[in-house]
């Protein structure tokens, strides 16, 4: 079964915060998500291999670490994920950025694939799949799947807020990929929408509504 990480740190949840608030106007939205997004990959990064390299510092020589050649992919689900990129590209610059696009129709809440772009060399990769919510969890499943279903063996999955229904339909059809997430909600309402949740992650970035 995957595991499940809660980032409570405090800087985290301080900027959550504002990012629920509905005063939060767009400029703000979006860079509080990019913030967020940062202190997460920071987090998330704590597993990554590190080799010893000789360096020379103006002082003596040193032995030192730096981290092993590892290939990393991040996958935003379109749209609202591509908020989160340029956070996690700040720490991981060498990260490779492949796209899966999927909305949630609003009357079934099934999500719909309409755009798949990775990187070439999926197999060599390990995957973060990035969106700022989990709510039924049909678009991450779908996602991790579509990846899957490419060659992908390695992921992860990150987002700001999840709904527990997400969290399950995640662990139950992907058991293999853990989830971190940095608020785990009460629930859906009856629009699918996670409660108190942040509104429509989407529309909040990029202003449509
Ligand atoms: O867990 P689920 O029930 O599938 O819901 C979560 C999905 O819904 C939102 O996308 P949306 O369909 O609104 O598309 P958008 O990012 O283009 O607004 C959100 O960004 C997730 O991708
Ligand atoms: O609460 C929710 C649920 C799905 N998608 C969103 O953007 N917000
Ligand atoms: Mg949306």
């Amino acid at each position: 079964m995957s595991k499940v990480y809660v980032f409570d740190h405090p800087l985290i949840q301080h900027k959550l915060t504002y990012i629920r608030d509905k005063h939060t106007g767009t400029k703000e939205f979006r860079e509080l998500v990019e913030e967020v997004a940062t202190l997460m990959a920071f987090e998330i990064t704590r597993d990554l291999p590190l080799q010893e390299v000789e360096i020379e510092t103006p002082v003596s020589k040193a032995k030192a670490k730096v981290i092993a050649g590892k290939k990393l992919g991040i996958i935003p689900i379109l749209r609202a994920g591509i908020g989160m990129v340029d956070g996690i590209l700040k720490l991981i610059p060498a990260a490779k950025v492949g796209h899966i696009g999927l909305y949630r129709d609003p009357e079934t809440l099934k999500p719909v694939e309409y755009y798949v772009k990775l990187p070439t060399d999926v197999e060599e990769r390990d995957f973060i799949v990035v969106d700022p919510m989990l709510a039924t969890g049909g678009s991450a499943v779908e996602a991790i799947r579509a990846l899957k279903k490419r060659g992908a063996k390695n992921i992860k999955f990150m987002c700001l807020i999840a709904a527990p229904e997400g969290v399950e339909a995640v662990q139950q059809a992907h058991p293999d990929v853990d989830i971190y997430i940095a608020a785990l909600d009460e629930k859906l309402n009856d629009h699918g929408y996670i409660v108190p949740g942040l509104g429509d992650a989407g529309d909040r970035l990029f202003g449509t509504k």
